[in-house]
């Protein structure tokens, strides 16, 4: 799913809504102790196969809850779950076991190694043989990097080897979907990137794989796809390339060559749209300074009576967005 050019993440095809690997339709949750406002609010989300869809919003805009209805671990006030092509609840015992999860910090015995830790997990899911279990544990451990750390006591681990404890108790199984509520949560610099490019290689092995996060550079960084979440409500989603286009610069040239300014533009990659007969505007591509426009218009000999750069950056949109306070920073 990776651009191997570039390194950027590429969006899967979209896949009809049916064959989704998660669907919502107004999801709802109303806490009885909050006042009558809900947590969730009519949500309706649709997670491609193939996709690492990113679940973007401020703290308390309401990801977590969603996760745990998601999961199963809540139950809605309203609205329906497909997971997988299941109805949830319902199909909760065939779908549940094709889906790895990682849900605020899964509770460990710290005073036994991680690798028992996890064997405790594998033994606690009735599909798991016993015979291959030592075989699962340590597969998992060092796909997490945990390996050397399989015989310490999980009560020493680091907040970031704890955290990479519970991404290998939703890797024991083989997972059409992992569910991941902020994941690189509590790890250092070293730590994120490790669970970046263990979520980016399980997304090329196919798995869909389903983020929160506050952090938009952590979204930009790993997922085709991303919905946004304000107190409860979408306020946006779709693939993260769709995003970024709505919110790119734009150039407006005033001149009265216009034809002329056309071609330049075409010529530096840009497919110019005359709004009147002295104007045009353009995407600007990125990397491509204005100055660079301008100067590349004079040397064609176009009359330039006016230029300007508007819209906004994917930081600026989603702030706009969110409208609060935004976590922008890796
Ligand atoms: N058990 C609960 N009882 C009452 N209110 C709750 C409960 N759990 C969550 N809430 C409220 O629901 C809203 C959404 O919370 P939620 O934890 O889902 O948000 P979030 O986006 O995951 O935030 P964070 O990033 O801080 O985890 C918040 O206003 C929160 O206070």
């Amino acid at each position: 799913m990776t651009d191997t050019a570039t390194g950027i993440p590429s969006a899967p095809p979209t896949t009809p809504v049916a064959d989704a690997a998660i669907v919502t339709r107004g999801l709802t949750k109303r806490f009885r102790r909050s006042g009558g406002r809900a947590a969730v609010d009519g949500l309706d989300l649709e997670v491609p196969r193939g996709a690492v869809f990113g679940f973007l919003g401020p703290n308390g805009s309401g990801k977590t809850t969603t996760i745990r209805m998601l999961l199963g671990l809540a139950s809605p006030t309203a609205g329906d779950i497909r997971l997988l092509g299941g109805d949830m609840p319902r199909a909760g015992s065939t779908v549940l076991p094709r889906v790895g999860a990682l849900v605020e910090g899964p509770a460990f015995a710290p005073f036994l190694s991680g690798a028992a830790n996890l064997a405790r997990f594998d033994a606690a899911d009735p599909t798991s043989s016993r015979s291959t279990r030592a075989a699962r544990v340590h597969r998992a451990l060092d796909r997490v990097g945990l390996g050397a750390a399989a015989g310490k006591k999980a009560g020493a681990y680091s907040l970031g080897m704890k955290q990479r404890l519970g991404l290998a108790a939703a890797l024991l199984g083989p997972r059409d979907l992992l569910v991941l509520d902020e994941p690189t949560n509590g790890l250092d610099p070293q730590g994120t990137r490790e669970v970046r490019s263990l979520i980016r290689s399980l997304a090329d092995d196919g798995t869909t794989v389903f983020l929160s996060s506050h952090l938009l550079s952590e979204i930009e960084q790993v997922c085709t796809h991303v919905a946004v979440m304000r107190s409860g409500r979408l306020v946006t989603s779709g693939t993260l390339d769709d995003l970024r286009a709505a919110g790119a610069p734009r150039v407006h040239v005033r001149t009265p060559d216009a034809e002329a300014a056309a071609s330049t533009l075409r010529r530096l990659g840009m497919d110019a749209e005359r709004t009147s007969a002295d104007e045009l505007d353009a995407v600007l591509p990125d990397g491509l300074e204005v100055e660079a426009v301008t100067s590349a218009l004079v040397g064609d000999g176009v009359r330039v009576r006016g230029i300007a750069v508007s819209g906004a950056s994917l930081e600026e949109r989603f702030v706009e967005l969110t409208g609060e306070g935004f976590d922008v920073d890796g």
